[in-house]
């Protein structure tokens, strides 16, 4: 590896622990890594051979252990607070806004109110005690003026949940929760004669709700949970385990619908956005203790709280300060959302697994060469087989306490091999501080003072967090919101990315500069729909970002080097595929007319003059051909007219005919193919989580 690159991928891999420019986690680890120096970091850290042995390293060796403990020994809680009077305030300002009718920015200010709002009893010099029900009693007041009924009757029963109310608290919830229940019958009687909810109000009451993922097309697979019984995945020494087509695959077909293992909201939704399932807050709830998260209804907020957010809660500002990335909050909250016991049963699953990994990549190059067809493929079934055991047991989101023995994400690549010694060591220095964080709140058992060394509970979780962060670099997913545009769905519409997820079947996807499917998301649920079609045995790839219409091959293979630690041979890197401004001037390979010839031939400047395909050898008429592609053009032009008109079914069978018509006849790279392509994607994307800003 040239140094220029060794550079650049130490620079993308610390990026995947902290911030380059905010927090104190990087000056700490920065300076930690000056001090021990070069000779200690190669010599003594770099040739420990287990995670176990890093953490315990950072807390014991002499070289380190001081400045480790000195500096997260000063971990304290730090979280925002519960506030009566601001809450008091914020509901003031939401009566007044609503008698001027301002009734949407009175309800920003009831909901401010709400999740500042100490639970009932705690502050009893405000509101008798009451500024949480009082808060949600006037956002009921707001919603139902602004005719959300649902979302009224929720607040008012969650007001009223709490026994020791007083009587007059008690009276006016309800006098409301009777007049909502009867808004609300009337507005659904109104809605089913007259059907009066117009496509705007209809879509903008959906943006609050999970939309619905789609099924997979062909069922589901036997035992890989999350992916369509159209993929199977295979592995090969060159680019490891992947995802191909066990049938033919159409476009539009959904090959993936995975809810995660885990997932992170980014802090900077933690305002707009469920904490938990990722969904637009209308009305949200928070948490009992902190201000600083909110979610979109008690189901999410009982599941948050009774798993990670009671260890996250009173440390969440020092998590976000200490400029850790979202990646390693994910690491943690894959700790968090299980608990010590099912780390503590988690560990000798890791352990059999990279024990596996060890054996079979020495046996496998050996053994492989020899294996007959029938043999390779029995061993392959049995491999699949052996990880479908963890999966079966715990895919049922509903049912949290099967995540507990959920190891499917510790088979995933983590490039150990390739790591240098300092990479090791930041990550370490990561997962140390992490585990110090979990002993603050509680996490362990044994209550040792945060200076003490860890004990051996302490190192088997702090393993796993390191471990977290090493699989989670190469296997995450980003999740996406559609912003729509202002004025029209499509025109102006652009991807944000509300956070960041572990889908341990569609981790299992490999790049391709030129992908077979596109990506979205309902909820927090992975969808991967096919945007071209596959026949059995062909890889169906992702993207990891580079696509080839926008960046050059330079640039795609710095960024995949750099990132993903491999280098990439797919067609569109091969061929050096030119990006959509050269495209213009690209001429279109057609496909040989001769039954089952893979010939491609370039149109002749004639068309009446054959072409001799140097496949088949044969003299070859393109005329026909030609007409199709303009057909396909056509179709593809119908398709973006329909986009135009903010019909999105109606463009999608315009695009997917066209397409289809185009892979029978013709062969990537056309300009007008990708553009269509591009076109069914963001059709496809409007069924997910989509949002217009007012
Ligand atoms: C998300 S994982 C994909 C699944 C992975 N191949 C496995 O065995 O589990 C990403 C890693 O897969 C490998 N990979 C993905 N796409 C590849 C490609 N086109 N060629 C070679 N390796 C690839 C790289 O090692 C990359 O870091």
């Amino acid at each position: 590896m040239e140094e220029s690159d060794a550079f650049y991928r130490a620079l993308c891999s610390s990026e995947t622990i902290r911030s380059a420019t905010k927090g104190f986690f990087r000056e700490f680890s920065d300076m930690a890594i000056n001090n021990v120096g070069d000779v200690w970091i190669i010599r003594s850290f770099g040739r420990l051979t287990n995670d176990s042995e890093r953490v315990r390293c950072v807390f014991t060796d002499i070289k380190i252990k001081d400045m480790v403990q000195e500096t997260f020994g000063r971990i304290k809680h730090l979280y925002r607070d519960k506030d009566a009077l601001l809450s008091k305030t914020k509901r003031n300002e939401g009566f007044n806004l609503m008698s001027s009718g301002n009734n949407e920015k009175a309800l920003l200010c009831f909901s401010q109110a709400v999740l500042r709002a100490p639970i009932n009893g705690k502050v009893t010099s405000i509101d008798q005690g009451f500024s949480l029900s009082l808060a949600l009693l006037g956002r009921a007041d707001a919603l139902m003026a602004l005719g959300d009924y649902e979302f009224a009757l929720e607040d008012l029963k969650v007001a009223m949940s709490d026994e020791n109310l007083s009587i007059k608290i008690r009276e006016q919830l309800d006098v409301k929760l009777q007049e909502c229940q009867m808004l609300l019958d009337d507005s659904k009687k109104i809605i089913m004669t007259k059907n009066l909810l117009n496509d705007h109000e209809m879509m903008r009451k959906n943006y609050y709700r999970e939309p619905l993922s789609p099924e997979l097309t062909g069922g589901p697979h036997l035992f890989l949970n999350g992916l369509s019984k159209l993929v199977e995945v295979r592995e090969t020494p060159n680019v490891g385990k992947h995802a191909v087509a066990a049938d033919n695959i159409k476009i539009g077909d959904t090959v993936v619908s995975e809810i995660p293992l885990a997932s992170c909201l980014l802090p900077e939704y933690y305002g707009t956005h469920c904490h938990h399932c990722f969904v637009r807050l209308r009305a949200p709830l928070g948490c009992p203790v902190c201000s600083c998260v909110a979610f979109c209804q008690q189901k999410c907020r009982t599941e948050a709280l009774e798993t990670y957010h009671k260890y996250e809660c009173k440390i969440l500002a020092l998590l976000i300060g200490s400029g850790m990335s979202i990646l390693s909050m994910l690491a943690l909250r894959m700790v968090t959302q299980i608990g010590l016991e099912a780390c503590l049963n988690l560990k000798g699953k890791i352990d059999n697994i990279i024990e596996n990994d060890n054996n079979s990549s020495n046996e496998n190059s050996q053994l492989k060469m020899n294996l007959s067809k029938s043999a390779k493929r029995r061993l392959r079934k049995k491999k699949l087989n052996a990880n479908s055991h963890e999966f079966n047991k715990s895919n049922d989101n509903t049912a949290l306490s099967n995540l507990k023995v959920d190891s499917r994400a510790y088979a995933l690549v983590d490039h150990n091999s390739k790591r240098t010694a300092v990479d090791f060591l930041e990550r370490t220095l990561m997962a140390a501080f992490l585990l110090k964080c979990l002993k603050k709140v509680d996490f362990f058992r044994e209550t040792l003072e945060l200076q003490e060394s860890p004990s051996e509970e302490e190192i088997i979780v702090g393993s796993i967090l390191l471990k977290n962060l090493q699989l989670l670099q190469f296997n995450a997913h980003e999740i996406s919101e559609t912003r729509l545009g202002n004025e029209h769905r499509f025109r102006g519409s652009k991807t944000i990315y509300l956070g960041v997820a572990i889908y341990p079947s569609a981790a299992r996807f490999n790049h391709d500069c030129y992908p077979a499917v596109t990506r979205y998301f309902t909820g927090r649920t992975i969808v991967l729909r096919a945007i071209r079609p596959l026949k059995p045995g062909e890889v169906i790839a992702e993207n990891y970002g580079p696509i080839f219409t926008k960046r050059s091959l330079k640039e795609r293979c710095r960024s995949l080097a750099g990132r993903y630690w491999f280098r990439c041979t797919c067609r569109a890197c091969t061929e050096n595929w030119p990006c959509f401004d050269n495209l213009i001037e690209y001429t279109t390979r057609l496909r040989c007319t001769t039954e089952n010839c893979p010939g491609l031939l370039l149109q002749p400047r004639q068309l009446s003059r054959p072409v001799k395909c140097l496949q088949c050898q044969r003299k070859i008429n393109l005329e026909d051909r030609v007409g199709v592609l303009r057909d396909c053009e056509e179709g593809y032009s119908r398709g973006f007219d329909f986009m135009e008109n903010e019909q999105p079914a109606e463009a999608m069978n315009e695009l997917i005919r066209a397409l289809e018509k185009f892979h029978m006849i013709a062969s990537p790279p056309h300009r007008e193919t990708h553009l269509a392509e591009i076109a069914f994607a963001s059709c496809m994307a409007n069924s997910g989580n989509t949002w217009q800003p007012c």
